[in-house]
C-alpha cells in the first residue's frame, strides 16, 4: 500500500505557552484511506492539520507527503467568490494550480456531477445554500485532483439535517473518486459514517487510540467511553 503522508516526531509550542501543543505526534496516512481526527477541543487536531497543509511551522519533527505540489484545504467556512457562479469557483480550482494552461471542460463537467451540483452550475455563490456552497468548496479543492484532501471542520457551521446529508454525500465522493482525506472533527457520528480509520487525538500525547469503522463494529458510545475515560476524573468538552 503506498503512503501518501508521514509525519513522524512533530513538535510544536506556540509562542508564550508553558507546554507543547504537539508533543513528538506520528501519524500514518495510506493511499486511499480516509482518517477522521476526533479528540477534547484544544487538544491541538487543527495545529496537526495545519502542520500537513504547511500552514504552521514545526519546532522539530517533518511531515512527508507523496506529491506535495497536490494538496487541497477546506475549512469550516467556505471560502468563495460570492459573485461569481458556482462552476467559474470550481473551475478557480483548477485554474490555480496551473493546470498546464487550460481548464478541461469535461473533467470539471463530471466532477460536478459528482458533486451533486447539476444544474446549478451557473448560480452565483450568494443564490445557493450554505450545504451547497460547501459542496462547492469541496469541490473546488477537488478540481486539482489533489493527492491529499485535508478538511478542518467542514460542516460544523451547518444545520443538523444538511450536516448529516453532507456526510454521506462526503462518503460516496471518497469512494468514487479514490480520495487520501484527513479530517478534523468534533462530531463522533460524523466520523463513524466518514471514516475509513479514526484517530483519537489527546493534549501532550498525541494519537492514543484508532478506530476502523468500515473493518469492525465501532458504537458511538464506546468512542465517547473512550472520551470520558482520557479525561479521567475531569469533565470532557467535545
Ligand atoms: N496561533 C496560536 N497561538 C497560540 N496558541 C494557539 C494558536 N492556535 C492554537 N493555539 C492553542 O493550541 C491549543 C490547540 O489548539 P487547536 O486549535 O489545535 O486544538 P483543536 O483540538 O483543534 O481544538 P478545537 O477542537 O476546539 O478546534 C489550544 O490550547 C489553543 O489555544
Amino acid at each position: 500500500m503506498a503512503r501518501t503522508l508521514t509525519v513522524e516526531n512533530a513538535v510544536k509550542t506556540y509562542p508564550g505557552a508553558q507546554t507543547p501543543t504537539l508533543n513528538g505526534v506520528s501519524l500514518e496516512l495510506n493511499s486511499g484511506e480516509a482518517l477522521v481526527i476526533l479528540g477534547q477541543t484544544g487538544s491541538g487536531k487543527s495545529t496537526l492539520l495545519r502542520a500537513v497543509a504547511g500552514l504552521e511551522e514545526l519546532d522539530s519533527g517533518t511531515v512527508e507527503i507523496a506529491d506535495h505540489g497536490r494538496l487541497a484545504v477546506v475549512f469550516q467556512q467556505a471560502a468563495l467568490f460570492p459573485w461569481l457562479t458556482v462552476r467559474q469557483n470550481i473551475e478557480l480550482g483548477a485554474r490555480y494550480k496551473r493546470n498546464r494552461g487550460r481548464v478541461q471542460k469535461d473533467r470539471i463537467d463530471s466532477l460536478i456531477a459528482k458533486l451533486g451540483l447539476t444544474g446549478l452550475e451557473n448560480r452565483k455563490i450568494s443564490e445557493i445554500s450554505g450545504g451547497q456552497a460547501q459542496r462547492v468548496s469541496i469541490g473546488r479543492a477537488l478540481a486539482i485532483n489533489p493527492s491529499l484532501l485535508l478538511l478542518d471542520e467542514p460542516f460544523s457551521a451547518l444545520d443538523p439535517a444538511t450536516r448529516e446529508e453532507l456526510q454521506g454525500w462526503l462518503r460516496n465522493l471518497i469512494d468514487e473518486l479514490h480520495l487520501t482525506m484527513l479530517m478534523v472533527s468534533h462530531d463522533i457520528s460524523e466520523a463513524v459514517t466518514v471514516a475509513d480509520r479514526i484517530g483519537y487525538f489527546e493534549a501532550h500525547k498525541g494519537f492514543t487510540r484508532f478506530w476502523s469503522p468500515r473493518q469492525e463494529e465501532v458504537s458511538e458510545t464506546e468512542i465517547l467511553d473512550y472520551y470520558r475515560n482520557a479525561a479521567g476524573q475531569g469533565s470532557y468538552v467535545i
